[in-house]
């Protein structure tokens, strides 16, 4: 990776949230790309099958975004644990930790709306300096369904639901991940809320249904198609179009340690320089 250094003699995070993320290509082999900022996207799909592949495009992308910062949920801790030191909180499995967090995420958005409204505006934008905070979470479950009791799953569903529905606006997009999104897992009125479905391998057309959304397996969009072989395929569907069926471009485990690196290096001599 070549370094470019700014103005400021600091090493330059060069992307920004608000560019196209690559996540692959598609089935003719054309480029996709995917708009996050004013977005939520849920990947659902069997064990195996690719999600963590595809958080961790997005969160590489983030990781380098000079108007980013990560905020990391990960259950296995190995999943996006690489990204640990360039991201602002990395949460493991820690129910009361991640509520906790939620609980903080929800009183920045609120403060960004009072800010927002005391403009006169309606959405943040690139120009205003505002990062933008990107919350990925794999995977939900564990949060929402296995730790803790029933009470604390309840109040982590309902805080990510509010982040999901109000963050956007506000600049916190949120990407999650889970192996079946059904309503025993996490509850249906927060699963509706995402707008962007990525549905990799499912055993059957029911559960790809769930992930993607009722009606599109009749319509010949199932991610049962996809075969067991074919790791880091999904149907990738996007607000208001059909489902694309998509190849993640995936990073192995090399390639996340020298993005990581180089976004931790970068940040912490931005912050150094800026705290100058
Ligand atoms: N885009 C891809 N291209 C090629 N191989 C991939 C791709 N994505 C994933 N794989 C392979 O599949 C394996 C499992 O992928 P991944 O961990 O992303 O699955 P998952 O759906 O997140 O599984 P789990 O639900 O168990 O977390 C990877 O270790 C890798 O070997």
């Amino acid at each position: 990776m070549t370094t470019t250094m700014t103005a400021a003699g600091s090493p330059a995070l060069s992307l920004s949230i608000f560019d196209p993320i690559y996540l692959g290509v598609d089935e003719h082999g054309r480029p996709v790309y995917l708009d996050l900022v004013y977005r939520n996207l849920l990947a659902g799909g069997e064990p195996g099958g690719g999600k963590s592949g595809l958080l961790n495009a997005i969160t590489a992308h983030a990781a380098l975004c000079a108007d980013a910062r990560l905020i990391l949920l990960d259950g296995k801790l190995v999943e996006l644990g690489l990204y640990r030191d360039c991201a602002d909180e990395f949460i493991g499995p820690n129910l009361a930790d991640a509520i906790n967090l939620l609980r903080r995420l929800q009183a920045v958005m609120d403060n960004r709306y009072a800010w927002l409204l005391a403009q006169g505006r309606r959405k943040i934008s690139a120009t205003d300096g505002i990062e933008v905070i990107v919350v990925v979470i794999d995977e939900i479950a564990l949060y929402s369904a296995t730790l803790g009791n029933k009470a604390e799953q309840e109040e982590f569903s309902a805080l990510l639901r509010d982040l999901v529905a109000r963050g956007r606006a506000a600049g916190i997009p949120v990407v999650a991940a889970t192996q079946r999104p059904s309503f025993d897992i996490i509850p249906t009125s927060l699963r509706d809320l995402f707008g962007y479905r990525a549905a990799f391998r499912c055993t059957t057309t029911n559960t790809s249904n769930i992930v993607l959304g009722q009606g599109w397996a009749e319509q010949g969009y199932s991610a049962a198609d996809i075969t067991p072989e074919n790791q880091g395929e999904c149907f990738l569907l996007t607000e208001g179009g059909f489902p694309r069926r998509i190849k993640v471009a995936y990073l192995n485990d090399e390639d996340i340690k020298r993005i990581a690196a180089h976004a931790t290096w970068a940040r912490r001599s931005r912050d150094l320089h800026k705290a100058a």
